[in-house]
């Protein structure tokens, strides 16, 4: 699915205001030409109901409620005849389902334009959308808005079988608490992508309500357009945007492709296909009858898909799982000063995080540690080393300085060293953290964030184990080889004495 992240911080800048309502109020509005809005919007626990009738909102993600209906009504409109079903799946609740043989390159799906939702859709409400557009609002919150806009009207919009399938609540970090993403994400660096996140829809929300929401409130009453209505449109998206290359990276909710379930196994990505001129993927392998269908969401860490997806595969099992390391320059540096200004000039802070997988660490991790190591009398350096510390340059950036690499690597192992030491806090309390639930409901929802937590742990835990014993070892070669070094230049000393 979408590159989330960087697409709603580069598309809407929002003002970051914390005035936040989250409360809906209990008046009948204006908002339909067709019918009252009702509305009922369930998060974090909480139903808020606004009048007699309410908006689903989706339906239970565990349940096939609305599949048979979403099924027929996308055969009505013109998707063809397929090879899979949604059906109960093991991995990722509901999924597509081979009815058929399938081969490996075969072509599925074929999801015709008429039937994906882009920022070029109609609305139901046509002034609503064109006073976004007016207002030059970028595709995230467009889409975001129009999906809130189509479920209110419910049955009136045309996409009401679709949006009754989607889940009421997504599975995604936007709907953990404060306390939770602290109490349960409290070793990631996921928890402060998380805080981010969170604060950017929030950000988007007040934008748009300052904006434009406020302005004509009877085309957007707070009762529909309100943060937690915010919070689940943007949930869906996060969860099921897609972006397609061969549309110049539109970015599309397609329904029936949106019910495929990810594994770290495929390689096989959803996109605009010309020849058939529908949305297609082309399996890399084979499906007999009974499996189930997979995707890929990206070469996405585990972090990265529970921040979007809310989920975490099983450790050890994704070849693109990645955890943040931070790293930071010592107050005690004689140079400090310099190099914080060296870094900031190149778009960098004191503490910087950089990817570390099973495999390796960047270039520019290994410069950032070159810097942070670096003494006075290695002045003339510091601007490359800054400067290959930044991925947003093109300064090369395979650095070495044999003199300090291993105050380099010792660096890093510290860095990794601490980082491991807050996980194994975590996971050693993680089994006593849930004993004050009262309900069976909150004890339920506490124990599957747990899990997702020490599943995620886990599997950064272990890319940091592998980094350490390879430093260790590193550091060890080096240290061995500079005391033989010494005892053969001790030996030809005493030879010439
Ligand atoms: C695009 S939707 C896929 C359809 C979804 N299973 C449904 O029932 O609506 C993405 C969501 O599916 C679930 N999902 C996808 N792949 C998964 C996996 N490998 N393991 C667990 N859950 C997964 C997550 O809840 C994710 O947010």
């Amino acid at each position: 699915m979408a590159e989330t992240s960087r697409i709603l911080y580069t598309t809407l800048t929002p003002s970051f205001s914390q005035t936040q309502r989250t409360h809906v109020g209990q008046r009948q509005l204006s908002f339909s030409r067709r019918h009252q809005v009702h509305c009922s919007v369930s998060a974090g626990g909480a139903t808020r109901t606004a009048a007699t009738e309410s908006i689903p909102w989706g339906c239970e993600i565990d349940s096939l409620e609305n599949a048979s209906a979403l099924q027929k009504w996308l055969s009505d409109s013109g998707l063809p005849p397929q090879k899979m079903a949604i059906e109960k799946v093991n991995v990722g609740e509901r999924g597509l389902v081979a009815l058929k043989n399938i081969r490996k390159g075969e072509k599925l799906l074929f999801v015709p334009p008429s039937l994906v939702i882009t920022a070029d859709a109609e609305w139901s409400s046509p002034e609503a959308g064109e006073i976004l557009k007016r207002n030059s609002v970028p595709d995230w919150p467009l889409i975001a808005t129009y999906l809130i806009s189509e479920a209110s009207l419910m049955k009136s919009s045309r996409w009401n079988n679709y949006i009754s399938a989607l889940p009421r609540q997504p599975y995604s970090l936007l709907y953990w608490s404060q306390a939770e993403l602290d109490r349960y994400l409290e070793a990631s660096q996921i928890r402060e992508r998380a805080i981010e996140r969170i604060n950017n829809v929030i950000g988007t929300y007040n934008d748009l309500r300052l904006r434009i929401f406020s302005k004509h409130p009877s085309l957007f009453p707070e009762e529909v357009f309100n943060i937690e209505t915010f919070k689940w449109s943007f949930g869906i998206l996060f969860s099921r945007l897609v972006r397609l290359p061969s549309m110049d990276g539109k970015v599309a909710l397609v329904p029936w492709a949106d019910m495929l379930n990810h594994s770290c196994d495929v390689e096989a990505f959803l996109d605009y296909d010309k020849s058939s001129k529908g949305i297609v993927f082309t399996t890399d392998r084979p499906y007999q009858p009974g499996e189930q269908v997979f995707i890929s969401y990206g070469k996405k860490s585990n972090g990265e898909l529970l921040l979007s997806y809310g989920f975490v595969p099983k450790e050890g099992t994704n070849p693109s799982d990645s955890v943040e390391l931070p790293l930071s320059l010592k107050k005690s540096d004689k140079c400090y000063a310099e190099k914080l200004e060296l870094l900031k000039k190149h778009g960098l802070s004191v503490s910087q995080c950089y990817p570390m997988q099973v495999t390796g660490w960047p270039l520019e991790l290994m410069a950032y540690a070159y810097l942070a190591v670096s003494p006075p009398s290695m002045r003339g350096k510091f601007e490359e080393m800054a400067a290959a510390a930044s991925n947003k340059t093109t300064a090369k950036k395979d650095l070495r300085y044999p003199e300090i690499e291993e105050q380099a690597l010792q660096f890093i192992l510290d860095s990794c060293e601490a980082s491991i030491s807050k996980y194994n806090k975590f996971l050693q309390v993680s089994g006593s953290l849930d004993l004050d639930v009262t309900s069976p409901k909150q004890l339920n929802r506490r124990l599957f964030l747990k899990q997702l937590a020490v599943d995620l742990c886990n599997s950064e835990r272990r890319i940091l184990f592998r980094a350490q014993y390879i430093l260790r070892r590193r550091l060890r070669d080096m240290r061995t080889g500079e005391l033989r070094a010494l005892r053969i230049f001790d030996g030809f000393r005493n030879l010439f004495q």
